[in-house]
């Protein structure tokens, strides 16, 4: 453990760091460092200033995005402080003349005088609203800019890219990110698995993940498991006992042959499944049979090692009816090449025909997994076609967040010793929107978010009943008259500073989970919708408005032809 310097301490009660242990005061830019020098040394460090963390445009081609990381920023900014050894490295990575003031500066700083406005972690947000609005001295804050961009932008990113997974699959299936091993890395894998369960998915392959977060864990088995046997007659230990403990079955092998031969050979009146297969893969067999006896409870099978339909689900059949015969219902099985959308068809129907010949109850409701390179368009895709798969496991597409591979969250300085900045670009949708502000979100009649209006701090807010104008930013002509019907302050106060105000809580995983589902069913389905989405409206009143305009010309130069 290393030694803290001294200082002040943050204000409130103690709040565990990080959940990264490497999310610490040096997981920045070297020009944070260079900067907050430059503002000591010019004796500006103490100025008040406040900066908005935003990002400028949806991703996925989508027109909403989750906000989420906000946690681990406000754990980062509770336990803010340099270790010896951290000055003693910042040290010596600046330059010689960095005078030693500076150092004696860093050792006692903290996050005390800072405050932190945010959105809370979970909610549908949009483009230019600020997610954080983080207030305090103007070097420690500057400091800040580069781990909280990073704490939010691929946890925002990954979480949209789950919400809109669930939004393609549906609410009746079962998501499960399989991400793991195709992550970036160890922090994008826990993370993946972290943000995906908020952003709706149902459970993680993710064992560290479940056990930091408390998320669900779920699994099948792998290839290798089924490839990895020779013959039934490997298995040793054949008894099973019966589920209620009545009795053992000694020779389970033997019981799940006897089923496989009734499943080839069928003697009832129905011949339906004659001829649709004949020898399976013995090996696969042996696999089923030794998983289900280490797992008679929750048995499931891979089934595509050698040919799902000819051998994979005969074989897992003949396994699931023994141990239906001994008071187990088996789990399902999982279908990972292949045309998932014909295969898990075919199957669903066998399995109705195996309910049906031998009077099995609800054996043709059996689980079915599928797994494979999974992504928006593949499961639009089975969607289109017609699939019966209950379950999807998703991991490269999803974790990696393939189709868009970041958010593009910016930090931006809005004021200064109560000065308004801003700042300009050719590109409209680059500047900046000066002032701190207050953030609203206005709901109409039917229930649905009509818009966001961020307005100046000390504007009055937005009331229910009473009519507004809501000018976008930047297009003059583009404004709107309206009469919400409940209005809701987006910011909320989740670091106070030393302004001794109350601090929001930080609510548990799960509840912000169930927060960012309510949020997208509350979403109006042209904004959700995959192709051309409706834009969600961002406004300003009609005051900021003229603000940002005055501030405009006032900050640009007028050119001059010739
Ligand atoms: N019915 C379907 N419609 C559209 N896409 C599908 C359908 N079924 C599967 N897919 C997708 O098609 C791709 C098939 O990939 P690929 O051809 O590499 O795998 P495979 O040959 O089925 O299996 P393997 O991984 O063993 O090579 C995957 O991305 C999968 O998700
Ligand atoms: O396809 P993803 O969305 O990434 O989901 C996870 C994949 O990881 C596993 O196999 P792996 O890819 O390691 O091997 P395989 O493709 O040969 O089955 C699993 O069988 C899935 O196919
Ligand atoms: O449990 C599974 O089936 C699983 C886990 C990770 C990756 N692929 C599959
Ligand atoms: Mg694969």
């Amino acid at each position: 453990m290393e030694v803290k310097a001294n200082g002040p301490r943050a204000p409130g009660p103690a709040l565990p760091g990080p959940t990264n242990p490497m999310v610490t005061p040096l997981l920045t830019d070297l020009y944070q460092f260079t900067m907050a020098y430059a503002y000591w040394k010019a004796t500006k460090h103490q100025e008040r200033a406040v900066f908005d963390l935003y990002f400028r445009r949806n991703p996925f081609g989508g027109e909403y995005t989750i906000f989420a990381g906000l946690e681990e920023c406000i754990r980062f900014i509770a336990n803010f402080r340099f270790t010896e050894a951290d000055i003693s490295f910042i040290h010596d990575s600046l330059p010689g003349s960095c005078e030693n003031g500076f150092f004696d500066y860093l050792r006692g700083l903290d996050c005390s005088e800072v405050e932190v406005y945010a959105i809370p972690e979970g909610t549908v947000v949009f483009p230019k609203v600020p997610l954080m609005r983080i207030e305090g001295p103007v070097a420690v804050v500057q400091l800040l800019e580069t781990p909280l961009v990073n704490l939010v932008n691929y946890a925002s990113l990954v979480a949209t890219n789950a919400a809109r997974h669930r939004f393609v699959a549906g609410k009746s299936k079962l998501l499960l990110e399989f991400g793991l091993r195709r992550a970036q890395g160890p922090d994008g894998g826990i993370g993946a698995s972290k943000y995906c369960y908020m952003g709706g998915f149902d459970a993680t392959s993710n064992v560290a993940a479940g056990k930091l977060f408390g998320i669900p864990l779920r699994g099948t088995h792998s290839h290798a498991f089924v490839s990895s046997f020779m013959s039934p007659d490997e298995i040793i230990d054949k008894s099973l006992q019966c589920a209620d403990g009545s009795r053992s079955c000694e020779d389970f092998v033997s019981l799940v042959q006897t089923w496989l031969n009734k499943i080839q050979h069928p003697m009832q009146r129905s011949k339906t499944l004659r001829g649709t297969f004949g020898e399976t893969n013995q090996s696969e067999l042996a696999a089923f049979t030794s998983y289900a006896l280490a797992f008679p409870k929750s048995f499931l099978a891979l089934v595509d090692t050698y040919d799902v339909m000819r051998s994979g689900i005969p074989n897992f059949c003949a396994v699931a009816l023994a141990l239906n015969d001994l008071g187990y219902k088996a789990g399902g099985v999982r279908l990972d090449s292949g045309d998932l959308a014909y295969l898990s068809c075919e199957v669903r129907k066998f399995f109705s025909v195996i309910e049906k010949e031998f009077g099995v109850a609800s054996f043709g409701k059996m689980n079915i997994t599928a797994s494979n390179d999974l992504n928006e368009e593949t499961l639009d895709a089975l969607n289109k076609q017609g699939h019966e798969v209950d379950t999807f496991g998703i991991g490269t597409y999803l974790v990696t967040c393939f189709a868009q591979p970041a958010l593009g969250c910016v930090f931006k300085l809005v004021e200064i010793n109560n000065q308004p900045r801003i700042k300009l670009s050719e590109d409209v949708s680059k500047v900046s929107i000066p002032c701190k502000k207050r953030c609203y979100r206005l709901y109409g009649r039917e229930g649905y978010a009509l818009l966001d209006i961020m307005t100046g701090e000390n504007e009055q807010a937005p009331k229910a009943g009473e009519r507004i104008l809501c000018r976008h930013p930047f297009s003059e002509s583009k404004r709107a008259y309206v009469v919400p019907q409940k209005v809701e302050e987006l910011l909320k106060c989740y670091w106070p500073g030393s302004s001794g105000k109350a601090r929001e809580e930080l609510p548990p995983l799960k509840d912000i989970r169930e927060r960012c589902i309510e949020q997208l069913e509350q979403m109006r389905p042209d904004h959700m919708r995959r192709l051309n989405p409706t834009p969600y409206k961002v406004s300003v009143s009609t005051k900021l408005y003229d603000f940002i305009h005055f501030l405009w010309l006032n900050e640009a130069p007028v050119g001059e032809l010739q």
